[in-house]
């Protein structure tokens, strides 16, 4: 064929690249993580994810109107829980006053269109940093679905359209699924991490909410019973049509950059949108490598993210969505 077929000729100059490319991220494709804590006037930087912060209600406020105006749509809670609210069942997670559901208020207040989504799971409020009641050094999956489900009506009552699981208990889906439409939450979604690896890059993100497994005699060091096992691929697909089946309106991977194989296998197998978490873990990677000066921290900020899109992300949870967002408007 060569020299009549000269694949060169499409990169010639931007003009040509940047009309045969295949993949463009914009901000409909952000959703964006936010810590919140108790407090006033507080904007606490989290010591391993340089410039991402924990915010008090009223600081939250003005992040999101900011988010709004960069067009970013949708956000993803999570929240800090005081180490004296914290026990084995969940408790403070179903205070219909507690600081998830003040913060859904807060969100839903300051910017009404605004997507909110909350995370649904134990580990924030587990006095021994697990997303499962423990029984004899056991993480109960049967006793546990039955708190996320109060705790994902609770949140769907303070305001949120999405609750989403983080958890990977087995039926929690449908649990939940039932439990929203018995309170006649009817159109409140589901996004499932459906295939949600046992990762270390998950470490930033427990400094963040302090959040780690408690290192006490009998209580599991890791959470290697409920996540997944990082060498297996064939069980990401079977987590995830399971969760479909069970109700889930929009499924997960997560972490991000050493799962775009699982991205797209499953991107290709399913029928429902499909996200991807950019973990706290690539976060700090990224932020180390640029502040040492070893990497360009906004082209990789580029290319990783519009990596999750090729691979078949039609969602991308990112600490980066706010400044990916400013670089390309
Ligand atoms: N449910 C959220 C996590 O487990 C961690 C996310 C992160 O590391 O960014
Ligand atoms: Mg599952």
């Amino acid at each position: 064929m060569f020299p009549i077929r000269r694949n060169r000729r499409l990169r010639t100059n931007e003009a040509i690249r940047s009309l045969v490319r295949e993949t463009v991220i914009t901000p409909n494709d952000f959703l964006v993580p936010l810590f919140v804590v108790e407090g006033k006037g507080i904007k606490d930087e989290i010591p391993s994810m340089p410039n991402y912060f924990r915010y008090s209600l009223d600081l939250l406020e003005n992040e999101v109107k900011e988010l709004w105006s960069l067009g970013l749509k949708s956000v993803l809670l999570f929240v800090k829980v005081p180490d004296n609210l914290k026990d084995n069942k969940g408790t403070e997670a179903l205070n219909p006053n507690g600081l998830m559901q003040r913060a859904v208020k807060t969100v839903k207040k300051a910017c009404p269109d605004m997507l909110v989504m909350t995370d649904v799971a134990l580990d924030p409020y587990s006095a021994y940093g697990h997303d499962g009641i423990i029984k004899n050094g056991q993480i109960i999956n049967d006793d546990t679905i039955e708190v996320l489900a109060e705790m994902s009506v609770s949140h769907a009552q303070a305001g949120a359209n999405f609750v989403a699981p983080s958890d990977m208990m087995d039926g929690r889906i449908l649990t939940i699924r039932e439990a929203l439409e018995d309170e006649n939450f009817i159109n409140t979604g589901i996004m499932s991490y459906s295939a949600k690896y046992a990762s270390a890059f998950y470490g930033p993100f427990r400094d963040a909410l302090d959040s780690a497994p408690v290192d006490i005699q009998d209580i599991p060091k890791d959470k290697k019973t409920y996540q997944m096992d990082y060498s297996n691929r064939f069980e990401a697909i079977k987590e995830t049509e399971m969760d479909i089946d069970e109700g889930a309106d929009i499924v997960m991977i997560k972490p991000g950059i050493s799962y775009l194989d699982i991205l797209r296998e499953i991107k290709n197998e399913v029928d429902v949108p499909v996200a991807v978490y950019q973990v706290s873990g690539e976060y700090a990677m990224i932020k180390a490598a640029a502040e040492k000066g070893w990497l360009d921290h906004d082209q990789i900020m580029l290319e990783t993210t519009t990596a999750f899109k090729r691979a078949g992300a039609d969602i991308i949870a990112s600490y980066f969505a706010k400044d990916i967002v400013k670089l390309i408007s």
